[in-house]
């Protein structure tokens, strides 16, 4: 498949050698305003190539999206040390006006993939510049913070991070809700797990994991800038569900039904991706606790994304 990526800065570059080195895209086009950027960063992935599938790497115009099965947004702004992801909107909401028009002009069908922060509500206003169906605009959501929880349980459980089942759910940021109480090993809840394992999982241990995942952007962003890695490998992780029509449980960011029962609104929920996006969204079990931390995260993006219009599912 081809795959088009908006913004070749650290997380678009980044996403360009996740596919590359992951085999999941034949030919990947980079477009930026920066066009010596962009350049400069296809020509640098395009020698990791010949080490993996040899997928073709292009920096182009928005012309050259055409035919792209999944186009990635990472353009825009991102946090400085210390600053909130919502902080972002306005700017980014302002990058999105630019680009979602060029892109669908180029590629109609494509699906969106949007990673730009706030990227929940940048789903959200994506979904509502594009006109396309909520399904075809996936949000990289908390597919991060599942990420970074599964690797935090793997260090304490002294497991292997791919044999845990657990999720984060709601905001890609403050408000995300870390969902302990439905998440297993081998069918065995976390807990009993962990008690088998001599490991347990007391209130310390789990305050110390949610800090850990919940903090981590801000951690990183502190020590070198940014963020990319992690949120490559998710993208491409996304990319290769589309692309395999595996319908594969993520948790990804769509505009839906909200755990505040409320109007439709971009947050992560456990959804099955697929060809063309979003197939199915599964209502997760929580304990009483994680629900009401759920709907709080729902009430902090439905405030975000303020009185803008929304597309409905
Ligand atoms: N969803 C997630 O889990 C994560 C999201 N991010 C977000 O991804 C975004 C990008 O982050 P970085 O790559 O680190 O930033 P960056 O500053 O390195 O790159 C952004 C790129 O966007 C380009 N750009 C800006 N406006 C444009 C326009 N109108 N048309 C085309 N290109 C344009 C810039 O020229 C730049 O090359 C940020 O919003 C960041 O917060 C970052 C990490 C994780
Ligand atoms: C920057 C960001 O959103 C993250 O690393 O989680």
């Amino acid at each position: 498949m081809k795959v088009g990526i908006v913004g070749a800065g650290m997380v678009g570059a980044a996403t360009a050698n996740a596919l590359v080195l992951g085999r999941a895209a034949d030919a990947i086009v980079l477009v930026d305003i920066d066009r010596r950027r962009a350049e400069a960063e296809a020509e640098d992935v395009r020698h990791a190539s010949p080490f993996a599938g040899g997928a073709r790497l292009l920096a182009g115009d928005w012309a050259d999206l055409a035919g792209a099965g999944v186009v990635i947004i990472a353009a825009g702004v991102g946090q400085k040390p210390g600053e909130s992801r919502l902080e972002l909107l306005a700017r980014n909401e302002a990058v999105f006006e630019d680009v979602i028009p060029k892109v669908l002009e180029a590629a109609p069908d494509c699906v969106l993939l949007v990673a730009t922060n706030p990227v929940d509500v940048m789903t959200s206003v994506a979904t509502r510049i594009s006109g396309l169906p909520a399904a075809r605009v996936v949000g990289s959501g908390t597919i991060l913070d599942t990420a970074r929880f599964r690797a935090c349980l793997a260090g304490h459980l002294e497991v292997a991070p791919g044999s845990i089942h657990a999720y984060v759910l709601g905001e890609h940021g403050d408000s995300e809700v870390l969902c302990f109480s439905a998440a297993h090993i081998g069918g065995i809840p976390l807990s009993a797990f962990a008690a088998q394992a001599g490991r347990p999982l007391d209130e310390a241990a789990m305050a110390r994991i949610d800090e850990e995942v919940r903090r981590a952007a801000y951690r990183i962003i502190a020590g070198k800038g940014a963020t990319w890695y992690g949120i490559a490998a998710g993208l491409a992780r996304i990319v290769r569900a589309i692309d395999a029509d595996e319908r594969a449980l993520l948790t990804v960011s769509s505009v839906g039904a909200a755990a505040d029962g409320g109007p439709p609104l971009a947050m992560s929920l456990p959804r099955l991706v697929g060809r063309g996006g979003i197939l199915r969204t599964l209502e997760p079990r929580l304990d009483a606790r994680e629900q009401e931390l759920l709907q709080r995260s729902a009430a902090v993006l439905r405030a975000a994304v303020g009185t803008r219009p929304e597309s409905t599912p």
